[in-house]
């Protein structure tokens, strides 16, 4: 097999979980099918819900050329594909450090947390089956379009305030641990209150279907006789999630005590491991470390871990605007575009939006790793500075960068060319 080159296009592989939104109304589906017109054909009726791009095994990506999984290529050239910085720091020739998607979101997501290393390991070796990797998966959301989330438990006097007036909710919890709730969070022990926001967390958590469908179904119907109870949003959100899944338990979990999280285009959050979290709706970019481990509890068909989510969770409690991550800029580029840089406290991976509104190019230094560049928005071209052959780069195309390869991206039009860059450096 001969060395891959230095820049080259790859085809991504989709994923068709039901939450996804349909045919070409999803951009997971427009971009997939831009991106390999020979090959893909969009059925109005299926969901497509995640673009995958990386070198996880579970979904391969592929060279465009001919369709050698990228995985492969990383294998046979690791020096050249990863570099010996990346290699020597993550100690591994097998692939990507990170994985980089596409979500277009019509329904909600399950109410999850994703496993630290040390944890991984251990699902891993204990349920292959439900948990495919042994890595952690600290993620980030980019939004592309405007973008709704769980995220992170909320402030802890907005869970009693809403525990005191919202009957269904306090009698789930039952009135002891309402009540030691109550007491408890006024102190200023920080690990105590985080043991009593699980001892809550718990009762919901492990409560029968018995229990806490009819109180679901109570709790909808007070949405609309007392909206006041809930505030405008919040009793609109339990609405349209219960009409997404009837009486399930993240009406209380997510609903009740994960805060509500609303992104503009390109503002971001960040998740450590074992943060709580659900995607409501719209189209994301995500990056993560390269792992498939979800741990589920609720609004999904899949399989729930309850136990293990209950016993992991950080427990942490902060108010929305502390989930989000604020872009940076790039001082690596030189040009016409405008750059952001999404850099969270992890070492898998950053992400770089780069956007042009006029014609013009924007030349960047050579990263100390490999990225994966994506097109979500009008037409210009990539190429290596150090030659004059360009490759077309619209809507939908993805390229594999190698690291210490320096490229340029030119737009030809004054019309918007963005693209989103998932990274990572020694
Ligand atoms: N927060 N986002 C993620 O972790 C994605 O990368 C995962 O692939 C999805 O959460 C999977 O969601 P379901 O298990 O289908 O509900
Ligand atoms: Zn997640």
């Amino acid at each position: 097999m001969s060395s891959a080159p230095k820049l080259f296009r790859v085809i991504g592989g989709a994923q068709n979980y039901d939450w996804g939104k349909l045919g070409s109304t999803s951009a997971v589906a427009r971009f997939a099918k831009l991106n390999d017109p020979e090959n893909v054909f969009i059925e109005e009726e299926k969901p497509y819900a995640e673009l995958w791009m990386g070198t996880h095994p579970s979904v391969p990506t592929v060279s465009a050329q001919d369709r050698t999984p990228l995985r492969d290529l990383v294998r046979a050239a690791p020096e050249e594909m990863l570099g010996q910085d990346i290699i020597k720091k993550f100690g591994s020739k097998e692939g990507i450090p990170f994985l980089f998607k596409v979500l277009s979101i019509r329904k909600v997501l399950s109410i999850q947390a994703h496993p630290d290393k040390a944890l991984a390991r251990q699902l891993h070796a204990s349920d292959p089956k439900h948990y495919p990797d042994d890595n952690h998966k600290p993620e980030m959301a980019v939004a592309i379009t405007d973008f709704e989330a769980f995220c992170g438990f909320k402030p802890l006097a907005q869970i009693d305030a809403l525990l005191q007036k919202i009957p269904e909710f306090r009698e789930l919890v039952g009135d002891d641990v309402v009540a030691e709730f109550h007491s408890g969070i006024v102190s200023s022990d920080v690990a105590g209150k985080k043991k009593l926001l699980q001892k809550v967390f718990s009762r919901v958590m492990n409560s029968p279907e018995s229990k806490f469908e009819p109180l679901a179904a109570r709790l909808v119907e007070r949405t609309r006789s007392d909206p006041q109870l809930f505030g405008e949003t919040l009793a609109d959100l339990i609405q349209r999630l219960d009409a997404q899944f009837p009486n399930d338990i993240g009406l209380f979990c997510g609903c009740l005590l994960l805060n509500h999280c609303i992104l503009k285009s390109g503002e971001a959050m960040f998740l450590e491991a074992k943060d709580p979290h659900a995607y409501i709706s719209g189209d994301i970019m995500e990056c993560m470390a390269a792992s498939d481990n979800v741990i589920r509890a609720g609004f999904t068909p899949k399989f729930k871990d309850v136990e293990v989510l209950v016993d992991c969770l950080t427990y942490s409690f902060n108010p929305v605007e502390e989930q989000k991550l604020k872009p940076a800029p790039f001082p690596r580029g030189t040009g016409v575009a405008e750059l952001k840089l999404y850099d969270p406290p992890i070492d898998e991976f950053s992400v770089l939006q780069t956007t042009f509104t006029s014609a013009g190019a924007e030349k960047f230094e050579a990263l100390d790793g490999p990225s994966l560049l994506i097109v979500t928005e009008g037409k210009g071209k990539i190429k290596l500075q150090s030659s004059d052959e360009a490759l077309d780069a619209s809507t939908g195309n993805i390229f594999f960068v190698a690291p210490k390869t320096a490229i340029e991206l030119v737009s030809e039009s004054k019309d918007t060319f963005t693209s989103y860059r998932a990274f990572c450096e020694a």
